[in-house]
């Protein structure tokens, strides 16, 4: 293999569910590979296996089979212990699901990664309003998440998941819930964090918000049926026949 160490790496990946004796894979034979730096949209329909995918792997779901490598390190056969120190340092998450800890202020939410992770107080807190005033939620650091709608808590949960800076961060649908206005203050979140060189795989259904990631993996039936680099229109220089936008890939 050349290039640099994938921050991912998946080898013939299966997750097969066994409802009421029934079983239903949910993917099948996924190799995947990502880069440091690179920003993966996961498409596809409903069903595909997008989620069972990405809860793979951040450990939120065991394999059937098959291997699963983060950093180079091997973590498909990791205890759930292990994987809890592993999520905790170095895989950050933005899922339907908050998860706030209730008791605590948004900013402690926040800064709680990044003290665990071994940052100082100051690193932690100056992480913190930078995140949360990307998003808009700088007034709404001494709430409790009790105190903030939906939309709020799922963009205090992507501030959370950003705080001590994670190798990989996997994020379902993480503007499904949100108007146009918090949708754009995500968007360019992402996109600032991804040009600081952070790695993202990201579920999403808006060919919007796929746009601004480096590549799309299409999932069918638990397949990747389609991976590539997204096309981008690239703006020349004003010159004597006015601009010209062409396409690379
Ligand atoms: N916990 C589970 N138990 C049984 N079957 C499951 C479970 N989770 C997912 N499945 C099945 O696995 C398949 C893939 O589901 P998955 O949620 O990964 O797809 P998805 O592409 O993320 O869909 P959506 O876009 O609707 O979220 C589906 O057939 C689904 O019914």
């Amino acid at each position: 293999m050349s290039g640099p160490e994938p921050v991912v790496r998946t080898v013939n990946l299966v997750k097969i569910y066994q409802t009421g004796g029934v079983p239903v894979t949910a993917v099948d034979g996924v190799d995947l590979r990502v880069d440091p730096g690179e920003f993966v949209a996961i498409m596809g329909p409903s069903g595909s296996g997008k989620s069972t995918l990405v809860h793979m792997l951040g450990g939120l779901d065991t394999r059937t089979s098959g291997e699963i490598w983060l950093d180079g390190k091997r973590v498909d056969t990791l205890s759930e212990s292990a994987w809890a120190v592993l999520r905790r340092d170095k895989v950050g998450f933005v899922f339907q699901f908050f998860n706030l800890v209730a008791n605590m202020t948004v900013a402690d939410n926040v800064e709680l990664p990044a003290l665990l992770s071994g940052a100082t107080p100051r690193q932690a807190r100056e992480r913190r309003e930078y995140l949360l005033g990307a998003l808009g939620l700088a007034e709404r650091a001494d709430a409790s998440p009790a105190q903030l709608a939906g939309g709020e808590q799922q963009r205090v949960a992507l501030a959370r998941a950003l705080a001590n800076k994670p190798s990989l961060l996997l994020a379902d649908e993480p503007t499904g819930n949100l108007d146009s206005r918090n949708t754009r203050d995500v968007l360019r979140l992402l996109g600032e964090v991804h040009r600081d060189g952070q790695t993202i795989i990201m579920v999403t259904h808006d060919a919007r918000v796929a746009s601004l990631a480096d590549r799309v993996v299409s999932l069918l039936d638990g397949q990747i049926v389609d991976d590539g680099a997204i096309p981008r229109p690239v703006r020349r220089p004003r010159g004597g026949a006015g601009d010209v936008v062409e396409l690379r890939s």
